[in-house]
């Protein structure tokens, strides 16, 4: 955001005795009542979350995947794994912010002078009991039971042995019931706590609905020191009661897996002719109660001779990567679009700020661990990456773990 354009809105005397987290609630009712999509996140290791308003949906359409440059518009990125009519990839402008680390007072964008004396008005009115979130116009996707599912994982390891397929990540949605009176905030909150190193997010958009989520998987992140950050993320193991992550031990199933997506990352610089760059692990990282095992890939951006466009060109050729889609990308997606059996919307997509924090700073993540609200239930989604060995039994067995993530919200 261009800080010096910004208007600075501050409460008024009567939300003195009002704290950053009621005033946010305040801000979130606010914005669903005149249908405005919203998105709020929590970084990971964050003190404090912060919250985007954009002034309509209409302004938050786009066909192309955000610009990670310092000059590009700044906002909030929430992509489909798929863009379609349905599911159309989203940027929503840095219209009115809120960053719960600067409670004293709203931000509004030049190009959303016009909300300024709405939201001045709202500011000092009394917040609704219930918050109107939008919900998805599309019906709730079709759940899939244990015989089903395991029976997709066999169609994708007889892909594999038919080398249609190198690799391919197979995933479901699960429905589970709200219980009485939840309150989305208070689930983003509670996921902020418990996961303090995830990527925490809450967005709420007009006719597309209310994702919740807590993401371990760095897609693209533009640093303040000029770095470029990515991660190849895959195998997953349970982290054990009085184990630690760096004594896990993994089978060959989840290393070449997980190499799978190294190597695609390395592919990706290559088209890029980029060959500067520094490759850190595998190692073992915890994600909630679960173990994955990761590399970290980073590129100094001095030292790149197409450095304003690297971040922008790596998030066009990484998504959707090998960790949520396959190897051949073509072949792996045209593989679940065939068989897979409904549609996975915003999991498995991604989502993050863009030039928010300060021009230059983008943090994309993969949305993964999420779940989308629906009137009285939630649809939850996971994915596990098929190899030629993979066990179905066991595979389904790792999606309840994985549900169990963002899971842990609805108890
Ligand atoms: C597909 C998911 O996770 C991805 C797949 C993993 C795997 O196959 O082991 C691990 C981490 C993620 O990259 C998911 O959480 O739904």
């Amino acid at each position: 955001m261009q800080a010096g354009q910004l208007r600075y809105l501050p409460w008024p005397a009567v939300a003195a005795g009002m704290d950053a987290p009621t005033r946010l609630r305040h801000l979130v009712a606010g914005a669903l009542r005149t249908n405005r999509p919203l998105a709020l996140w929590r970084e990971p290791a964050a003190a404090h979350p912060r919250l985007l308003v954009a002034r309509s949906l209409e302004a938050a359409f786009t066909g192309l995947p955000p610009a990670l440059d310092a000059q590009a518009p700044a906002g909030f990125a929430f992509f489909p794994f798929r863009d379609s009519d349905h599911n159309p990839a989203l940027f929503l402008p840095a219209d009115v912010g809120y960053d719960l680390a600067e409670p004293e007072a709203v931000t509004v964008a030049p190009a959303a002078r016009e909300l300024v004396p709405g939201l001045t008005a709202w500011l000092g009115l009394p917040t609704p009991p219930e918050l109107a979130w939008h919900y998805g116009i599309q019906p709730a996707p079709p759940a899939a039971t244990e015989a089903e599912y395991t029976a997709l994982v066999r169609r994708g390891v007889a892909a594999i042995e038919a080398k249609e397929v190198v690799k391919v990540v197979s995933s479901r949605a699960a429905r589970r019931p709200l219980p009485p009176g939840f309150d989305p905030l208070a689930a983003f909150a509670e996921l902020s706590e418990k996961y303090p190193r995830a990527f925490v997010s809450l967005v709420s958009v007009p006719g597309l609905g209310t994702w919740l989520g807590a993401s371990p998987e760095v897609l693209a992140e533009v640093t303040a020191d000029g770095h470029f950050h990515t991660m190849a993320l895959a195998g997953t193991q349970p982290l054990l009661p009085d184990t630690r992550p760096q004594d896990a031990i993994w089978r060959q199933k989840e290393i070449e897996e997980q190499a799978l997506v190294a190597r695609y990352i390395v592919s990706c610089f290559k088209q890029l002719r980029l060959r500067e760059y520094h490759e850190t692990g595998p190692r073992t990282v915890a994600a909630g109660q679960l173990l994955h095992l990761r590399t970290d890939f980073e590129v100094d951006l001095q030292n790149v001779p197409n450095a304003a466009s690297l971040g922008t060109d790596m998030l066009r050729l990484l998504h959707p990567t090998s960790a949520v889609g396959g190897m051949p990308k073509t072949a792996a997606l045209d593989f679940l679009r065939r068989h897979e059996g409904y549609d996975r919307a915003y999991y498995s997509g991604f989502l993050g700020p863009v030039n928010v924090a300060a021009p230059g700073i983008a943090r994309l993540f993969v949305n993964l661990r999420c779940l989308q609200l629906r009137p009285t239930e939630a649809i939850l989604y996971a994915g596990t990456g098929l190899t030629v060995d993979s066990d179905p039994a066991r595979e389904w067995q790792e999606t309840e773990m994985k549900l169990q993530t963002v899971g842990a919200a609805l108890q």
